[in-house]
């Protein structure tokens, strides 16, 4: 289970709290307008933002005192930060292990219509195609802690539908307990178990 415990984020201007748990293998939509705290809230898990008091665990075991890299957590970057001197291949066979990684990437590819990309420097795709390749590699990595911030944003809405089920089936197939945020109500529906409204 992730278990977030009276945790209070304090930014400059502003005081946040949430508490609320995720079982694990769980996959928990994040809502709520604008400025309320769902990236911080994501930072937080991930180890970019400090929190003020409160704790954050996960099986029982606090993540606040780990370093970023020593976190169980997969976290989605909206800037994607892609190498751009690497083909799209060779950035996804750098971030990810595994035996059998490389069919999975090619499956996964497909299934997110950007096997056509994979050998095309980052550069030279599109804004969805760039974040298709992030999703993919967020949900592809071992960690069973998923942070997707506004995964879909970039995507029309027949290619949205296919993102919004490769990400579902592969989360459940491998188990992870994911948090994404999203301000669409269709991700809320296809993707998510349960939604958390905060503000
Ligand atoms: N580094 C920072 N320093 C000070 N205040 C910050 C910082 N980052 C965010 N904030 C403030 O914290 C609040 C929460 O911001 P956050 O980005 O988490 O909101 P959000 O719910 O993700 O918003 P959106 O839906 O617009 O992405 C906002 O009021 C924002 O202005």
């Amino acid at each position: 289970m992730l278990k977030v415990s009276q945790l209070q984020v304090r930014l400059k201007k502003v005081v946040l709290d949430y508490d609320f748990s995720v079982k694990t293998g769980e996959i928990v939509t994040i809502q709520g307008r604008s400025g309320v705290g769902k990236t911080t809230l994501l930072n937080v898990i991930a180890g970019f933002e400090k929190a003020y008091s409160g704790d954050v665990t996960w099986q029982g075991e606090s993540l606040l005192h780990k370093k970023v890299t020593q976190r169980p957590v997969s976290m989605l970057f909206q800037e994607h930060n892609l190498f751009e001197h690497l083909s799209v291949w060779q950035n996804l066979q750098f971030g990810l292990q595994g035996e059998d990684i490389s069919e999975r990437i090619k499956q996964a590819a497909a299934v997110l219509e950007i096997a056509e990309q994979l050998d095309k420097p980052p550069m030279q795709l599109s804004g969805g195609q760039r974040q298709r390749i992030a999703i993919l590699r967020t949900l592809l990595r071992p960690e069973p802690i998923v942070l997707l911030d506004e995964p879909f944003a970039e995507l029309d809405s027949t290619t949205r539908l296919i993102a919004n089920d490769w990400v579902r089936e592969t989360a459940k197939a491998t188990n992870k307990t994911v948090l994404l945020v999203t301000h669409q109500d269709e991700d809320v529906e296809r993707v998510g178990d349960w939604n958390l409204v905060l503000g």
